[in-house]
């Protein structure tokens, strides 16, 4: 079974008396394992997409199933919990929570799935450790970077091993040595725990890696290739 499907997806945005048509029709199949890119210029749909695939939106036509659930027959509280069990999210707006430290925010996750105090810790060290953020654990967001706080993103996307990680730009940002870190460490994860990973990415480092790339241009697919 696909761990992702989507179907006829179109999105359309209103405000302002303008309609945005972000999506198209997009059809896309993403299997269990896979270590895919999705890429294409700036407003090609992204972003869009990747959301609408974790269920933090709806879309205006077709549908989105996720582990053979189609997300539009769930409640909004009901997609929550799916996200919180199944989906790793980072997106560019890294929705760190201001009150909470590095390691507090990297194992927040897990807390909410109810794990003991000492493993959720534990997870969350070795995922902010795993990304060189050791010595960063008791910072809160606002005294770290921007690519801090970005590692700290993925960190705690990583920390919960999801089913499937959906993730917007996670390289940018990073320098080289971060970056390449981060690589390593979801290639690891997709080889050694079988989690999916579906990425949109201009990063050359990241792409020398996938194993598909999908290209999106004006809301449509465009174009595919698998290495
Ligand atoms: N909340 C929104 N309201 C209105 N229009 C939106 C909204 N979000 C995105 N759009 C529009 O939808 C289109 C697709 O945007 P999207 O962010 O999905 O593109 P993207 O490929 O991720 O771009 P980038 O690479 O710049 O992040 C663009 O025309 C954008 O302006």
């Amino acid at each position: 079974m696909p761990i992702i499907e989507a179907k006829g997806v179109r999105k359309v945005y209103r405000g302002d008396g303008v309609a945005t048509e972000a999506l198209r029709g997009v059809d896309l199949v993403v299997e269990a394992g896979e270590f895919a890119a999705l890429v294409g210029p700036s407003g090609s749909g992204k972003s869009t997409l990747l959301h609408l695939l974790a269920g933090l939106d709806l879309p205006t036509e077709g549908e989105v199933w996720v582990g053979g659930v189609p997300l539009s027959r769930l409640s909004r509280g009901e997609r929550a919990r799916f996200r919180l069990e199944r989906v790793g999210l980072v997106f560019q707006a890294y929705n760190l929570l201001p009150v909470l430290t590095a390691l507090e925010n990297a194992a927040f996750v897990l807390e909410l799935r109810g794990l003991p105090r000492s493993e959720r810790e534990r997870r969350a060290r070795e995922a902010l450790a795993a990304l060189g953020l050791e010595d960063k654990v008791g910072r809160f967001p606002r005294q770290l970077s921007g690519g801090e706080q970005q590692r700290v993103a993925v960190a705690r996307a990583l920390a919960a091993e999801p089913l499937i990680v959906l993730a917007d730009e996670p390289t940018a940002n990073l320098d080289s040595q971060n970056g390449l870190a981060l690589i390593e460490r979801m290639k690891a994860l997709n080889e050694e725990k079988g989690v999916t990973f579906l990425f949109s990415t201009h990063d050359p480092r990241l792409l020398e890696h996938v194993k598909r790339i999908v290209r999106l241009e004006d809301g449509r697919i465009v174009g595919e290739e698998r290495r």
